[in-house]
């Protein structure tokens, strides 16, 4: 079993910050576990950042199956989340328990439900089970269609009740966290007051127990990022002149040098 537990990170509420960065591949994943990241995250958003959809709503469980799979082989250190992808889980309790059964054997020590009090019975049920849940409520992407885009959310009475209603059914399942997304600070604020399980923020300002962010956005690896996401690095410009200066010695004859071929004589 892996450092960091849910009884750790529920350990954590109004302690010490939690913190949580996506990653997708084995070597992101061994640097999220090197710098000390309490939670390495397996989030659904690989369907954009990855695969260049324009939403979640295509990711398969087959491809977050893979993608936990090299990101589990990476970390020694924090607690592995996998998301549960649109579809995988909402048609019958009896689905999603085969697939975050999945995701578990994949090696994750604990998966992500999108919602709250439309899967309480689910969450209830892995938890009875052994497997661990994080909810996450506000924005859901997987609402996308529904939502016509995405949005800040907890505008009207009607959306702040609904998180509050989200977050409390996730705790009375036994969720060991829930991530808040892309809601208004002060909503974010009361949810984290009003629940004895820790919120992990992402667009919903400071007043939540911890962060997170997309891999990509934090790197600056792509072009549109979310509004919210502070880019800590512009990676992309760094790729482009690294895989120009490569292409260009080809062109010119300067790759490869001697040092990088071999002959018998
Ligand atoms: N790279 C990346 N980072 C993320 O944080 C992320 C994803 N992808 N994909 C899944 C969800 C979707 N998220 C998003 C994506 C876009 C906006 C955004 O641009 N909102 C704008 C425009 C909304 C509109 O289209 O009207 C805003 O100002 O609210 C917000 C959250 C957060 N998640
Ligand atoms: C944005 C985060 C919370 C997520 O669910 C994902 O990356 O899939
Ligand atoms: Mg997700």
């Amino acid at each position: 079993m892996r450092e960091v537990t849910p009884k750790k990170i529920m350990e954590m509420k109004g302690r010490e910050k939690i913190t949580m960065i996506t990653a997708y591949d084995y070597p992101s994943a061994l640097l999220a576990d090197k710098a000390g990241f309490d939670i390495v995250f397996v989030g659904d958003s690989l369907g954009m950042v990855v695969y260049g959809d324009e939403n979640t709503l295509n990711v398969t469980m087959e491809q977050m199956v893979f993608h936990t799979r090299a990101v589990a082989k990476a970390v020694k250190r924090a607690l592995v989340l996998a998301d549960m992808p649109f579809g995988s889980y909402e048609v019958s309790v009896e689905e999603g328990v085969k697939n975050a059964i999945k995701l578990i054997q994949a090696g994750a020590d604990a998966v992500k439900i999108e919602g709250g009090a439309d899967h309480e019975k689910l969450v209830r049920k892995l938890v009875r089970m052994g497997i661990p849940v994080m909810g996450h409520t506000g924005l859901t992407p997987q609402r996308y269609l529904r939502l016509g885009g995405y949005r800040i959310m907890g505008g009207t009475d009607e959306e702040v009740e609904e998180i509050i209603r989200d977050a409390k059914a996730l705790e009375r399942a036994g969720a060991f966290a829930v991530v808040l997304e892309f809601v208004y600070a002060d909503v974010a604020k009361m949810v984290t007051e009003e629940v004895s399980i820790p919120t992990i923020g992402i667009g919903a300002g400071p007043w939540v127990d911890g962060q997170v962010l997309v891999w990509h956005d934090v790197l600056g690896l792509i072009d549109f990022s979310p509004p919210f996401a502070k880019r800590y690095a512009n990676l992309k410009e760094e790729v482009l002149k690294a895989i120009s200066e490569f292409r260009r010695e080809v062109k010119e004859g300067k790759f490869p040098g001697k040092e990088h071929y071999w002959t018998r004589g």
